[in-house]
C-alpha cells in the first residue's frame, strides 16, 4: 500500500504515519528501518541527539542499493541539535548529519528546540557544578541560518519542534521561508488543543511525538500511569479489534496530524502501519480524550530558566 501523505505549506507530500527513531539501538535500528520500508513506511524521523543516525541511514541506503525504494521515494527528517543555535554552526551541523545518514539531502531539518546550549562536543554540556552551560541565539536567526540550508539544496523543507503558540507566531510573521511542520509531544495525556488549532491556522502540520506514551523513555518509573494500558484505551481497541498503540496512531491521523511512533520490533513496526482501514467514532474520540490525566513525557526541565523554554505558560 501506497504511504498515505498530507501536503505540506511548500506543496511537498509528507506521509502520515513515519518511524520513529529515538532510543532505537545501534545494532537494531538498521534493521528496523529496513523492516518499515518493507511494510510500507516511508517517512523517517531521526535527529542528531538520538547518536543512531549512521545506522539509520544505513537502513535507506541498503533499501536503495536493494532497488526496494528510490531516495527520492522516502522522507527523512533529522533535527539541529542544541549545541549548534549559532547560526554559523547550523550548515556544519546539518552537513554533519548528511554525512552521518551518507545521504546528500534531507526532507525536513527542524530546530529540535527553541532553547540553546553552547557550542560542545557534549550534547548536553554543563559545568563543574553539573548545571547546564545555555547560550542565548535568538531563534529567528537560528532559523534564518536553516533557510539558507533549502537555498543550498541541502534539505527540501525546514520546521520547528517544541515551539509554543508565541515562538511558532514569531517565526511565522518574520519567516522567509514558511515551516512546514511543529513536531511536539502529542497524545491522550497531552492534548495541545489550543497549539494544534493555532499551526492549523497558520498551515503548518502537527507532527506527534510520543504517541503512544513513550512507555521505553528512560525515565519512566513504575509509577507512572501507563497510556498504552488504559481500560478505556483496551476497551475502544477490542471493539475495533484493533491494538492499543494502533487507536492512539489513529486517534492523531483523525485529528489532522503527522504521527511518528518509534518501534524496534518487527510485528509491532508492521501493525502500527496498519491504521488506514478504520475509523473512532467521535465518542470513542471524546472517551480518548477524557483520561482526565496530564503529563508531559519529554519536559526538559533542566532549561526551564532559559528565556526560551517553551513550556513555563503551562498548567
Ligand atoms: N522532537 C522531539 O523533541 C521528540 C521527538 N520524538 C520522536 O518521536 C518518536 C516517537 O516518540 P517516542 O518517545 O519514541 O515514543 P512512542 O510513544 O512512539 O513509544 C515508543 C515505545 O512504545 C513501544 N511500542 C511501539 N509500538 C508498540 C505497540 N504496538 N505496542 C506496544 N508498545 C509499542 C516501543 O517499544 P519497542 O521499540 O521495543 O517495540 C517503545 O518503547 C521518537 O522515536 C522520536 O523520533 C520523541 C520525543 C521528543
Ligand atoms: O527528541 C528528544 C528525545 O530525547 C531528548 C533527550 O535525550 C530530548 O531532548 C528530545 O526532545
Amino acid at each position: 500500500m501506497a504511504a498515505p501523505t498530507v501536503t505540506l505549506n511548500n506543496g511537498k507530500q509528507f506521509p502520515i504515519v513515519g518511524l520513529g527513531t529515538w532510543n532505537s539501538p545501534p545494532g537494531v535500528v538498521a534493521q528496523a528501518v529496513k523492516d518499515a520500508i518493507d511494510a510500507g513506511y516511508r517517512h523517517f524521523d531521526g535527529a542528531h541527539v538520538y547518536e543512531n543516525e549512521h545506522e539509520v541511514g544505513e537502513g535507506i541506503n541498503a533499501k536503495i542499493a536493494e532497488g526496494v525504494i528510490k531516495r527520492e521515494d522516502v522522507f527523512v527528517t533529522s533535527k539541529l541539535w542544541c549545541t549548534f543555535h549559532d547560526p554559523k554552526d547550523v550548515r556544519g551541523a546539518l552537513e554533519h548529519t548528511l554525512k552521518q545518514l551518507n545521504l546528500d539531502y534531507l526532507d525536513l531539518y527542524l530546530m529540535h528546540w527553541p532553547i540553546c546550549y553552547q557550542k560542545s562536543t557534549e550534547l548536553f554540556p554543563k559545568n563543574e557544578a553539573g548545571e547546564i552551560l545555555h547560550a542565548n541565539f535568538d531563534i529567528l536567526d537560528t532559523y534564518r541560518a536553516m533557510e539558507e540550508l533549502v537555498d543550498a539544496g541541502l534539505t527540501k523543507s525546514i520546521g520547528i519542534s517544541n515551539f509554543n503558540i508565541k515562538q511558532v507566531e514569531y517565526i511565522t510573521k518574520n519567516a522567509r521561508i514558511q515551516p512546514v511542520t511543529n513536531q511536539v509531544e502529542c497524545n491522550p495525556y497531552l492534548l495541545n488543543k489550543e497549539l494544534s488549532d493555532f499551526c492549523k491556522s497558520k498551515n503548518i502540520v502537527i507532527t506527534a511525538y510520543s504517541p503512544l506514551g513513550s512507555p521505553g523513555r528512560p525515565w519512566a518509573t513504575p509509577d507512572d500511569r501507563v497510556l498504552l494500558k488504559e481500560p478505556k484505551l483496551l476497551e475502544i481497541a477490542q471493539k475495533h479489534n484493533k491494538t492499543p498503540a494502533q487507536i492512539l496512531i489513529r486517534y492523531q491521523i483523525q485529528r489532522g496530524h503527522v504521527v511518528i511512533p518509534k518501534s524496534v520490533t518487527k510485528d509491532r513496526i508492521i501493525s502500527n502501519f496498519d491504521v488506514f482501514n478504520f475509523t473512532l467514532s467521535d465518542s470513542e474520540i471524546k472517551d480518548l480524550e477524557n483520561f482526565n490525566y496530564t503529563e508531559r513525557i519529554c519536559s526538559m526541565s533542566q532549561d526551564k530558566h532559559h528565556p526560551a523554554y517553551p513550556f513555563n505558560d503551562d498548567a
